[in-house]
């Protein structure tokens, strides 16, 4: 397939789950006053936050959070903050308001309770969690190989603090308690690599081995563009 053609269905993509988020958004914010949006880093949602922040609705009854976060500075180049203040909470999107998996302490241990208690307060259950799925299998931050891994999966506090060989940052995540209660999953995904992998984690159950598995046993809505 030819780069432009690729970029044309991710573009695609990422307008047809822009609006199936701000749908649910809309949908909720008529039943209740606020209304939670949790969103993923990495590379592949920057389309996608593109095309949600032009979308009209009552930007100003909305939270936005993330599955995980980098423990960096907020204008690091590595922090999804910094990504979603770039691309999402721009034009009508401006008016949500912003809860960082950050704080100046020196490390995600030591800020981890302070993080889980400013999210906590938000208006859960989140209307809508869109996941994302590493090439290693990993969501949010829950990454095979991570000695919390098992926390990451069982308990029910709100975040934890993650670390992986595979990546230098110490991270946050939401825990899958807390991601699970979502009334609607979406994963999205792009590239044939990851097609490949989904379709692996689709074919087992165990999570320790492919974290992303954990989320594919309820309702879920996958958006995969080549
Ligand atoms: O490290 C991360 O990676 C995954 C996937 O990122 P991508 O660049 O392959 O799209 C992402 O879902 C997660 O939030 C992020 O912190």
């Amino acid at each position: 397939m030819k780069t432009t053609d690729m970029q044309d269905e991710r573009s695609r993509l990422a307008q047809a789950l822009a609006e199936a988020v701000a749908e649910a958004l809309r949908e909720d914010l008529a039943q209740q006053s606020r209304a939670l949006l949790v969103v993923s880093g990495g590379s592949t949602p920057v389309p996608f936050f593109a095309a949600l922040a032009s979308r009209e609705l009552d930007w100003s009854r909305v939270d936005v959070t993330l599955a995980d976060e980098r423990w960096v500075a907020p204008d690091h180049q590595d922090s999804n903050e910094r990504l979603v203040r770039e691309n999402l909470l721009v034009g009508p999107a401006a008016a949500a308001r912003f809860h960082a998996l950050t704080t100046t302490a020196d490390s995600p241990e030591a800020g981890v309770a302070d993080i889980s208690e400013r999210i906590a307060a938000l208006s859960w259950p989140a209307s809508v969690v869109i996941f994302g799925m590493g090439g290693d299998g990993h969501t949010a931050s829950l990454f095979p190989d991570s000695p919390q891994l098992e926390e990451g999966l069982t308990t029910e506090a709100v975040a934890l603090a993650a670390h992986s060989p595979s990546v230098s940052q110490g991270r946050i995540s939401l825990s899958r308690h807390r991601l699970i209660q979502a009334r609607r999953h979406f994963l999205h995904i792009a590239g044939d690599d990851k097609r490949a992998m989904f379709a692996r984690a689709f074919g087992g159950d165990d999570a320790r081995e492919l974290p992303i598995r954990a989320f594919l046993g309820e309702a879920i809505a996958l958006y995969w563009a080549p």
